[in-house]
């Protein structure tokens, strides 16, 4: 048949489409049928908007069997059909602002001179599911399949707890179709997937696929072990006394949690389209507190009178729009899984991945914990996996994509020996599953990530001492023996020890000599000294600020001793109490265990710790070199000055370091921030401040140096800002 249409499209235009459509049809597939998609939602996406581009630049494209024009295909599957009363739709989306605003622009446009409102839903990233109510009983549940018909899944349905099997309460109509979506907690999904492959079945890539596959089980004995959730997210066809009586979706939803129904918490009724902009900010915000996933927010008119003047399209209601958010996961290779020792000598496989961007950054490691954790995940090295960053927390990997296997990928060995040194790797104590490197005095790995915990922020905060430098104090390549062999001689180290050292540019996640981009080698560097041999400006820093560090207050120098279990609040805990390193040492483990914020564990770590004498040998090099070892019990009860004074500090003092600055500051009162504001009482410069320096002269804050901040110190604030120093816009 060659119509019109044929002649006015081009052949590669229409083979693209048909390319391009029958890729997104095999993928709904994968994702409707098998519940095992494989590839990331984003690119599933991404194909279908190439498709609807496609359409738009070529309308004759557009047929009504195009997948842009139906809400999924139609598939037989082992469920038996049926009817939904009324279509089940899915949704347009909007990816940015932009759209939104088309969006609300066009709803605006059809509703000139009425008035209306947004109801804005989170959008849970289940399945949906059609729930019949006859006389208020459940009588059938069904996917959403094509959207005139879905599967019967009813008796999988009744086994999930949060779905009434009976309506109770007012106005329950002869008949009423609930829409919502089904969901599995994040928080039930490693266990899930831990037994899956105990009993060697294959593992969900993701808990949007394990709802799913869970919901869509033959035998409905399955579906019941299965931590099923759902949540109610619009009404369908209606029948009998309580037909119409809705006014706005908000009470209708309102009704339903009358009746049993899991409501969703969350739904706001805004206004206008600032008022959908701070829905969608603040749950951008606040995802991961929220009891499931979601992959967006669901903006509807709620007038359901003027729902239905908007009408719907063949796939999607014009009332409603998708906003999605940037999405949080990804589908990427597991290129290998390593291991890594930590400072405290625990071994953690992790996962190498060809390297990916997701929620705006670039992954190249995922955590994987302990080696229980990667069978119990059941992936493989060479599987393409779906990799998870939520937030500021650590990248991990989901799941496997099965299905995509070839037979090449093999199971992760955890190894016997200790990566660094070639120790035996043992548990920590009987029955534990971490394994432990135990060469923790020289075990390279763990004394470079002690010392560089020893000069990070929790600690001593050293300036120019990073992890690149913590490797060639240990582990240079020359000269042969280390200027370091523990964290004993860090204050005797003098600027000859450094000069002739020459290292590895290594890299923090790994621990491996990073490459040089151009000639593909390690990157090799005298860190110390310039061309001429000479010491570095950063150098003759560090070394100073070394020095200083001498000074920190007793808590973070116990916190820099690594020693198990004790992080900075159980220090602070322990020199608030005992107020000396020594009287620590010496306390029994009774005393210890008694302290408030400390406990049995830490006790008995803290006695571990000091029987050993090169541990021992640590606290006497330091105390030797003059490292604060005590503390008076001072501060809490003397005069606050600086009350209510809130200062920045920014640039090297000559006087103080920064650190001690802040102390002083805050012994007498004030709060010591990071930024300038308006509500910036002072900011007190050193040298190279920086753009903290700017921001104080734009807003006009008093600007104090070292003299200024004695003056402070001593006589307050009014005096101060005499002394402020006089600035020029
Ligand atoms: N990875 C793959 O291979 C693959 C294949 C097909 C579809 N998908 C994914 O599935 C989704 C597309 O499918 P879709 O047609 O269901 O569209 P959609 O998920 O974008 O929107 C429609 C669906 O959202 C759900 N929803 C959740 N919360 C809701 C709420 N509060 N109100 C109303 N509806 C709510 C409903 O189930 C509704 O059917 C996309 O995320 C797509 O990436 C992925
Ligand atoms: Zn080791």
């Amino acid at each position: 048949m060659a119509g019109e249409q044929d002649v006015a499209v081009a052949p590669g235009p229409r083979e693209e489409h048909a390319r391009l459509a029958e890729q997104i049809e095999e993928h709904r597939f994968r994702y409707y049928v098998k519940d095992a998609p494989v590839v990331s939602d984003a690119e599933f996406d991404t194909l279908l908007r190439q498709l609807e581009a496609l359409e738009e630049e070529h309308p004759q494209l557009r047929t009504p069997d195009s997948p842009t024009q139906k809400v999924s295909g139609h598939y037989e599957t082992e469920f038996t059909e049926v009817a939904h009363r009324e279509r089940m739709l899915s949704l347009d989306n909007a990816f940015d602002d932009a759209e939104l605003g088309e969006w609300a622009e066009r709803v605006a446009r059809e509703l000139e001179g009425v008035e209306y409102h947004f109801l804005c839903e989170l959008k849970v990233d289940g399945l949906a599911v059609n729930l019949t109510y006859e006389h208020g009983r459940l009588t059938r549940a069904a996917t959403r399949g094509d959207g005139r018909t879905g599967e019967d899944i009813t008796p999988n349905v009744r086994t999930i707890s949060d779905i009434p099997e009976r309506l109770s309460g007012e106005r329950v109509p002869d008949l009423v179709e609930i829409r919502g979506e089904v969901f599995f907690p994040m928080e039930r999904f490693e266990e899930l997937n831990a037994r899956l492959v105990e009993a060697g079945e294959k593992p969900f890539a993701n808990p949007r696929n394990a709802a799913a596959g869970s919901l869509r089980q033959k035998d409905p004995r399955v579906t019941a072990t299965r931590p099923l959730h759902m949540v109610v997210h619009g009404i369908g066809a209606r029948e009998g006394s309580a037909a119409g009586t809705f006014d706005r979706l908000s009470d209708a939803y309102a009704l339903l949690g009358e009746w049993g129904l899991p409501t969703s918490p969350h739904n706001r009724v805004v206004d206008g389209l600032q008022g959908v902009r701070d829905f969608i900010a603040y749950y951008g915000e606040h995802r991961h507190s929220v009891e499931h996933e979601i992959d967006g927010v669901v903006v509807k008119l709620d007038e359901i009178r003027l729902q239905g003047r908007l009408g719907s399209t063949s796939r999607a209601p014009r009332w409603a729009i998708a906003w999605k958010y940037a999405p949080e996961e990804v589908n990427t290779k597991l290129v290998d899984i390593r291991v890594g020792v930590g400072r405290t000598g625990r071994v953690t496989p992790y996962a190498v991945v060809e390297p990916v961007t997701v929620a705006g950054s670039e992954v190249e490691f995922a955590t994987l914990h302990n080696q229980e954790v990667v069978k119990s995940k059941g992936v493989f090295i060479g599987d393409t996996v779906v990799l998870r960053k939520a937030g500021d927390v650590i990248p991990e990997i989901l799941g496997p994509v099965a299905d995509l296997r070839d037979g090449s990928e093999r199971e992760f060995v955890m190894p016997a020996e200790c990566p660094e040194c070639g120790s035996a790797l043992q548990p920590m104590k009987e029955g534990d599953i971490d394994l432990r490197c135990p060469n923790a005095r020289s075990c390279p790995a763990q004394l470079r990530e002690r010392l560089f915990y020893l000069a990070g922020r929790k600690c001593l905060d050293i300036e120019h001492f990073g992890y690149v430098v913590a490797s060639a104090l240990t582990q240079p390549l020359e000269p042969a023996e280390p200027p370091l062999r523990d964290e004993g001689g860090l204050f005797d180290l003098t600027v000859e020890d450094l000069l002739p050292i020459v290292a590895y540019v290594v890299d923090q996640d790994s621990g491996l000599p990073k490459r040089d981009p151009k000639t593909g080698e390690d990157k090799v560097v005298t860190l110390f000294a310039n061309q001429k041999g000479e010491p570095r400006k950063n150098t003759l820093a560090m070394l100073e600020n070394i020095q200083a560090a001498k000074d920190r207050p007793l808590a973070r120098i116990i916190t820099g001793l690594s020693i198990r279990h004790v992080g900075p609040v159980a220090a602070e805990a322990l020199a608030h109490e005992f107020r000396s390193l020594d009287r620590i040492a010496e306390a029994d483990e009774a005393e210890l265990a008694a302290t408030e914020g400390v406990g049995p564990t830490i006790a008995a770590s803290l006695k571990a710790w000091f029987a050993e004498d090169w541990h021992r040998e640590i606290v006497e090099r330091w105390r030797a070199a003059g490292v604060r070892m005590e503390e008076e019990a001072t501060g809490e009860e003397g005069p606050r000055p600086l009350e209510g004074v809130t200062v920045v500090v920014t640039g090297t003092l000559a006087t103080y370091t920064r650190d001690g600055a802040k102390a002083a500051l805050q012994e007498r009162g004030a709060k010591v921030t990071g930024s300038v504001s308006k509500k910036t009482g002072f900011v007190v410069v050193g040298d190279n401040p920086g753009t903290k320096y700017d921001k104080a002269v734009q807003v006009k804050v008093p600007i104090l140096d070292d003299n200024g901040l004695a003056v402070l110190l001593e006589q307050g604030p009014d005096a101060a800002r005499e002394a402020a120093l006089p600035t020029e816009e």
